[in-house]
């Protein structure tokens, strides 16, 4: 599922975003791109296209063939053989990280030390004495660094969250968060089932944890109160899936409730045959007064809806917004997607300007902590990271 959609965006940036390349400023931002990741096209390279004040200048690889083959693809100027030759370009200001997630740490660090602005993928680190590290030293060199929450920056994550904000439903009670992929849509070979590489369910579907934590405005769980992890036959230390309830505070209210989150790398069909394709990543907020539910809530650009059940009524209302929202107004378009909306945002805060939503580095520090007290609950112990 969560690959699915993964495609479905890249055919939808491709016909939107290509459609809508405009002209460079003269000074806009030369950033870098470190890896030949999947990803890349769809997280950053074709939101590029439509951003007057980024360019992508540079793309770095392990392999100089795969860089300069990369980057006659997709029209990038530059291709270097390591990420350190792109590192040390004077002429690049900001990088995107796409590593597999125990890379990030130590590439942020060696971006950050020699310069450079960061846009770094999820999960932010392997763990999170990786994470504070990495925090301190981007408020030393007072550089931007943001961990790629790219879902939080679109209009309809907004709506949900000012519909909680209203006070219209009363308090929150309960919140079930889940993302799950059919069993087989995966290769073994990804970089996902790697311990090494710190994958694993919970980290590669981190978002069940983001949702959670943005919409209860909360930071650390203050207690688990179960982390079922299902290992994989081929490595026991990698989570296939992962089940747990979190208690969290809300805000700084002093009210404490449970959060459900689940994640699933295999998540086995219906009678072996029928993929669970109704299961894109979706959160459930209850309320004193209402259901609230966010139907798609990592990918909203390509279809999603929020329903509103009225627990006294009885009836529910449905909501959509692909632009606009409580934060954007009227900047922005319907077609851009969650890591267009991102891209806005990350040039805004090198810009100097206040973005509209920022995922903040104390924010991703408590998200990586929350990281680790599932998978020390679950007993797989928390993930490592390397170089
Ligand atoms: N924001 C989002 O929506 C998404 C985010 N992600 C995140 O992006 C990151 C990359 O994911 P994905 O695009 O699937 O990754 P890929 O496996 O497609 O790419 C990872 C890249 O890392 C480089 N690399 C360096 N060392 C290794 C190694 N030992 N093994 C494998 N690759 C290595 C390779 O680039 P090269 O050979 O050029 O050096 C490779 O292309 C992950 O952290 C993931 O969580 C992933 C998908 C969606
Ligand atoms: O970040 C992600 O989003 C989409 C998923 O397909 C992918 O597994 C994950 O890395």
């Amino acid at each position: 599922m969560a690959m699915l959609i993964q495609v479905a965006t890249f055919l939808q940036e491709y016909l939107y975003e290509s459609g809508h390349k405009i002209k460079k400023n003269d000074n806009a931002v030369r950033l870098g791109v470190i890896s030949t990741a999947m990803i890349n096209p769809a997280a950053i390279i074709r939101p590029a296209d439509s951003h007057g004040d980024v360019i992508i200048s540079a793309v770095a690889s392990r392999d100089l063939k795969a860089a300069q083959k990369y980057a006659k693809q997709y029209g990038i100027p530059k291709a270097y053989g390591s990420y350190e030759e792109l590192l040390v370009e004077p002429g690049i200001d900001a990088v995107y990280i796409s590593l597999p997630n125990g890379m990030h740490a130590a590439w942020a660090t060696r971006a950050l030390q020699a310069g450079k602005h960061v846009l770094l993928e999820k999960p932010f680190t392997a763990n999170a004495d990786e994470a504070k590290a990495l925090v301190a030293l981007a408020k030393e060199k007072n550089l931007v660094l943001v961990e790629a929450f790219h879902w939080q920056w679109h209009p309809a994550a907004h709506t949900v969250k000012s519909l909680l904000q209203s006070g219209k439903y009363g308090e929150i009670i309960r919140t079930e968060a889940r993302m799950t992929t059919p069993v087989g849509t995966m290769p073994k070979s990804d970089i996902r089932w790697k311990w090494d590489l710190a994958g694993g369910s919970f980290m590669d579907m981190t978002y069940v944890v983001s949702a959670t934590r943005y919409f209860l405005d909360a930071g650390t769980p203050k207690e688990i109160v179960y982390a079922n992890a299902r290992p994989m036959k081929e490595d026991k230390r990698v989570d296939e899936a992962m089940d747990a309830v979190l208690k969290f505070e809300v805000g700084n209210t002093g009210r404490v409730v449970d959060a459900r989150v689940w994640t699933d790398m295999a998540r086995p069909n219906i009678g072996w045959v029928i993929p669970r394709l109704w299961e894109l990543p979706s959160i459930e907020i209850e309320t004193e007064k209402a259901v609230i539910y966010f139907y798609n809530f990592m990918m909203p650009h390509l279809y999603h809806y929020i329903s509103v059940y009225d627990k006294v009524s009885k009836e529910t209302t449905y909501l959509k917004a692909y632009k606009g929202g409580p934060l954007w107004g009227t900047r922005g378009e319907s077609w851009w997607s969650t890591y267009r909306w991102q891209l806005e945002a990350f040039i805004d805060k090198i810009r100097g300007k206040d973005p509209v939503h920022w995922v903040t580095l104390e924010s991703s520090v408590a998200q990586m902590e929350t990281i680790d007290a599932v998978y020390e609950k679950s007993g797989l112990g928390k993930r490592q990271g390397h170089a």
